[in-house]
């Protein structure tokens, strides 16, 4: 498990493209048969990758140790994406065909999760988020028809994009996780633009449908005080509440947001005019 402390606003804006990188960029998050783990102080959220290929992975009880519980979901609940071939996630003895782009919540209190892919040729990659939570709400898969897609921006902005939400609170009860999927259309390079930060909420970014020719600037920082972190393939940026969080690639791409803090409301966001961006 790696740690990242929380930061201030005001340090935030003294660091150098190393420093900020080693603060906010998460960079290696799929392993094969592994899980990978960065617990930030930042509201406390968990950020990482499951990967299992030629076995089954699960979440142990060393973690457990590191959290002062006995088992990892002792105290939190869990929210993952699979974004590669169809996989398979066993909750306490229940069975879950979890495909390509459908996700799972898995509540407070389960005690083993195992991850396996159905083809070890097409691995399943579960990106997840983890959250603080005090009360155990019901595992539920999410495909995609409980995902209503909201298509916002334009070609003539660079900024089509479709923005797929599936841990909110109309299609499964969490205690504070929320997440989704937003698919930027061919010619479109511009997420979450006009931006935006909310000061109730921090938010996580992965980034991944990125070839090897491409990448994608991530803004950050507060909002007259941008700065920019170079993100390629399946990576993921931890964004506090203080800091927006936008993006531009060298081509379209897709990315996972998910959010923790005050509130679930998707649409409680302190929105930045272009004009005012400095
Ligand atoms: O493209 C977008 O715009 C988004 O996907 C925005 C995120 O969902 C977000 O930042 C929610 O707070
Ligand atoms: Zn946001």
């Amino acid at each position: 498990m790696q740690v990242r402390q929380s930061i201030h606003s005001d340090h935030a804006k003294k660091l150098d493209t190393t420093e900020l990188r080693r603060e906010f960029l998460i960079e290696k998050i799929f392993e094969a048969d592994q899980y990978t783990m960065t617990y930030s102080h930042i509201d406390r959220i968990i950020v990482g990758g499951i990967m299992p290929v030629s076995k089954s992975v699960t979440i142990g009880t060393e973690v457990g140790k590191q959290l002062g519980v006995s088992y990892f979901l002792e105290r939190r609940e869990f929210g993952a994406i699979n974004i590669g071939g169809a996989g398979i996630i066993t909750v306490d003895g229940t069975r879950y065909e979890v495909g390509n782009e459908e996700a799972i919540y898995i509540g407070k209190g389960a005690k083993e999760v195992i991850f396996n892919s159905v083809d070890a040729a097409k691995p399943a990659k579960f990106y997840y988020n983890c959250a603080p939570a005090h009360m155990a709400y019901p595992t539920k898969l999410i495909t995609r028809a409980d995902v209503t897609p909201m298509t916002v921006g334009s070609p003539e902005t660079s900024n089509l994009r479709t923005i797929n939400k599936y841990l909110i609170p109309e299609v499964v009860e969490t205690c504070q996780l929320s997440m989704g999927l937003t698919k930027l259309a061919e010619g479109s390079l511009w997420n979450t633009m006009p931006t935006h930060t909310h000061e109730r909420r921090m938010e996580a970014y992965f980034y991944f449908n990125i070839d090897e020719e491409n990448a994608v600037f991530h803004m950050m920082g507060q909002p007259q005080e941008t700065r920019h972190i170079l993100v390629h393939n399946e990576q993921a940026v931890l964004s506090p509440s203080w800091s927006i969080h936008s993006g531009v690639g060298t081509k379209n791409y897709t990315f996972i947001w998910g959010m923790i803090g005050e509130n679930q409301t998707y649409d409680d966001m302190d929105h930045v005019k272009i004009k005012d961006i400095r």
